[in-house]
C-alpha cells in the first residue's frame, strides 16, 4: 500500500496547535462539543485496526517482557499492520489527539513487552514508526509516552469503557477540578495586580491566602494516592510501561524507528526532528531516538505553572542541575539552560508550555507587590503559598519514597533508584523541595 503521508510544515503544526488551544479553551476538555455532542471516542473507521490491536493487547493482557505465544503473535500482527496514512487526521484535532493516544500506548506495549535482549536496540516497526512520528510531529510532541498521554487525554478511554456517558467522562474532570480551582485563584491574583487601588494590598493578601489553601488541598489529594494504588502495583506493574529510551548510552534501551528509505526521502522534517538522528547502522530509513525521558508527573503542567506564577523558577528550574553525577539524568539536551524540570517542558502539550510562559510574564510583578512596604498581609500570604508548595513537595518526596525506594529495598536491591523520568530521585526531589522553601520573601 503506498503511503500517502502528509508532511506537516511548522505552519501546519502551529495552526493545529492554535486550533487545539481554541478547542481546549472552548470545551475545557468537557464531554460536550459546541453542538452538545460527546467528543469522538473512536477513530475514523480506516484506523480501527489501531484501536482493535490496542484492545487485544489489553485483553490478552500483554505483559512486560512477554515471551508467550499470544504476545509473540500480537507483536507479529503489529509488525504486519499497514503503515496507514494519517493525512485525514491532520486537520481534525480531536481525532489527531486520539490517534496519538492509541499509537503511543501501542508503541509502549510493543517496546516493553519484548523479551529482554542483550543491549540490542528495539526496532519500532514501520506500521507504528511512521504514524507515531508524523502525528507526534504535528502536535510538536516527542515520540514517547508523556504525562499528558496518561492523564489529560485518558478520560476518553474511561468514557468508552462506560458507554460514553457524560458522568463517566467526569472521572478526569474531577481530577482536574483542583487544578482548575488553583488556576482560578491565580487568575484572581493577576487581575488584582493589574488594578492598583488602596484596597489592592488587602485583596492581594486574601487571594494569595486562597491560593495557598488550594495548593494545600493538592498536597492532601497527593497524600491520598495510596487509597487508589498500592505501592507494589505501581512499582511492579505500572511504572515499567512508562519508561522512555536511553538514546546513545550503552546501557541498552535504545529505540530505532523503522521509517523506510522512501518515506525518509519524502519526509524532509525527519532531519529536523530534535528527538531523532539518522540510524548509525548505515541502513537507509532507520532513525534512532535520542534519549527521551519516560512519562513522569514532572511533566505535570499545574505544578510548573505554580513555580512560574510565584516567580520562583530561578530556584526550582535553574539550579541543582541533575545532569551531573549527583543527579543522574543525562537528558536529551533540548534546552540549553535549566535542569530536568526545564527539560520536562518539552514533554508537555505545546499550549501548556506556552501558557506557563505567559502566566510567568503576567505575574512578573507579584513578588514585588507582595513585598512592598505596607503590604505585610500580602507578604505573609505570599510566603504561605510558597510554603504550601514546599509542603506539597515534601508530601511528594514521601510518596516517591513509599512507591519506589521502599519497594526496591523490599527486593533487596542496592542499585541506584531511578524515577520513570530517569532522575536519581531522592536527591533531585529533595533539592527541588528545599529550593522551593527558599523562595519566601525576605530570603532572596
Ligand atoms: C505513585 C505516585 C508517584 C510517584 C512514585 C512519583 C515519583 C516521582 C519521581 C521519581 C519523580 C522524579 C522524576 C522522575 O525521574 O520521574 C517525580 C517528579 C515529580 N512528580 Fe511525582 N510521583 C508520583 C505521583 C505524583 C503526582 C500524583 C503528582 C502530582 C502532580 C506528582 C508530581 C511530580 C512533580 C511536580 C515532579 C517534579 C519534581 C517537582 O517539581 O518537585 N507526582 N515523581
Amino acid at each position: 500500500m503506498p503511503h500517502d503521508i502528509f508532511i506537516p510544515t511548522p505552519n501546519d503544526a502551529t495552526n493545529l496547535v492554535v486550533d487545539y488551544a481554541a478547542y481546549a479553551l472552548t470545551h475545557a476538555f468537557l464531554s460536550v462539543d459546541a453542538s452538545g455532542n460527546p467528543p469522538p471516542i473512536h477513530l475514523p473507521r480506516q484506523y480501527q485496526i489501531w484501536q482493535d490491536t490496542l484492545t487485544q493487547a489489553k485483553d490478552l493482557p500483554i505483559k512486560l517482557k512477554d515471551a508467550s505465544n499470544g504476545a509473540e503473535q500480537w507483536r507479529k500482527c503489529v509488525r504486519e499492520m499497514p503503515a496507514l496514512s494519517v493525512t485525514k487526521l491532520l486537520d481534525d484535532l480531536p481525532n489527531l489527539l486520539r490517534a496519538r493516544h492509541v499509537l503511543i500506548f501501542l508503541m509502549h506495549f510493543y517496546v516493553h513487552s519484548l523479551p529482554a535482549s542483550q543491549n540490542e536496540p528495539v526496532i519500532i516497526p514501520k506500521s507504528l514508526a511512521v504514524p507515531v512520528l508524523v502525528v507526534s510531529q504535528a502536535l510538536d510532541m516527542p515520540p514517547v509516552l508523556t504525562y499528558a498521554d496518561t492523564t489529560y487525554y485518558n478520560y476518553v478511554l474511561a468514557a468508552a469503557a462506560q458507554g460514553g456517558k457524560k458522568e463517566a467522562m467526569r472521572v478526569l474532570d474531577t481530577f482536574t477540578e483542583q487544578g482548575r480551582c488553583t488556576m482560578r485563584a491565580m487568575q484572581t491574583i493577576i487581575s488584582i495586580l493589574a488594578d492598583s487601588t488602596p484596597e489592592s494590598a488587602k485583596r492581594l493578601a486574601g487571594a494569595l491566602h486562597d491560593l495557598a489553601s488550594q495548593i494545600a488541598t493538592m498536597g492532601k489529594i497527593l497524600d491520598s494516592v495510596h487509597e487508589g494504588c498500592a505501592p507494589s502495583v505501581f512499582y511492579g506493574d505500572i511504572r515499567h510501561w512508562f519508561v522512555g529510551c536511553k538514546g546513545e548510552s550503552d546501557e541498552g534501551g535504545r529505540w530505532i524507528f523503522e521509517v523506510g528509505a522512501e518515506e525518509s526521502k519524502r519526509n524532509k522534517l525527519l532531519d529536523q526532528n530534535r528527538w531523532l538522528r539518522r540510524g548509525q547502522s548505515g541502513e537507509e530509513g532507520l532513525w534512532e531516538a535520542k534519549e527521551m525521558a519516560g512519562g513522569t508527573a514532572a511533566q505535570s503542567s499545574i505544578v510548573q505553572a505554580l513555580d512560574a506564577f510565584l516567580g520562583i523558577e530561578k530556584l526550582t528550574h535553574e539550579h541543582g542541575d541533575d545532569t551531573n553525577a549527583e543527579g543522574g539524568y543525562r537528558g536529551n539536551r533540548v534546552s540549553e539552560k535549566g535542569n530536568f524540570l526545564t527539560r520536562m517542558r518539552d514533554y508537555m502539550p505545546l499550549v501548556h508550555r506556552r501558557f506557563i510562559e505567559a502566566l510567568g510574564t503576567m505575574a512578573t510583578g507579584l513578588r514585588e507587590a507582595a513585598g512592598r512596604d505596607g503590604s505585610e498581609g500580602a507578604r505573609a500570604a505570599y510566603n504561605e503559598a510558597v510554603r504550601a508548595l514546599r509542603d506539597f513537595r515534601s508530601v511528594h518526596v514521601r510518596v516517591a519514597t513509599l512507591y519506589i525506594v521502599n519497594q526496591q529495598r523490599k527486593e533487596g536491591r542496592e542499585a541506584v533508584v531511578e524515577g520513570t523520568g530517569g532522575t536519581k530521585l531522592v536527591p533531585f526531589l529533595k533539592g527541588v523541595r528545599d529550593r522551593t522553601g527558599q523562595g519566601t520573601l525576605g530570603q532572596i
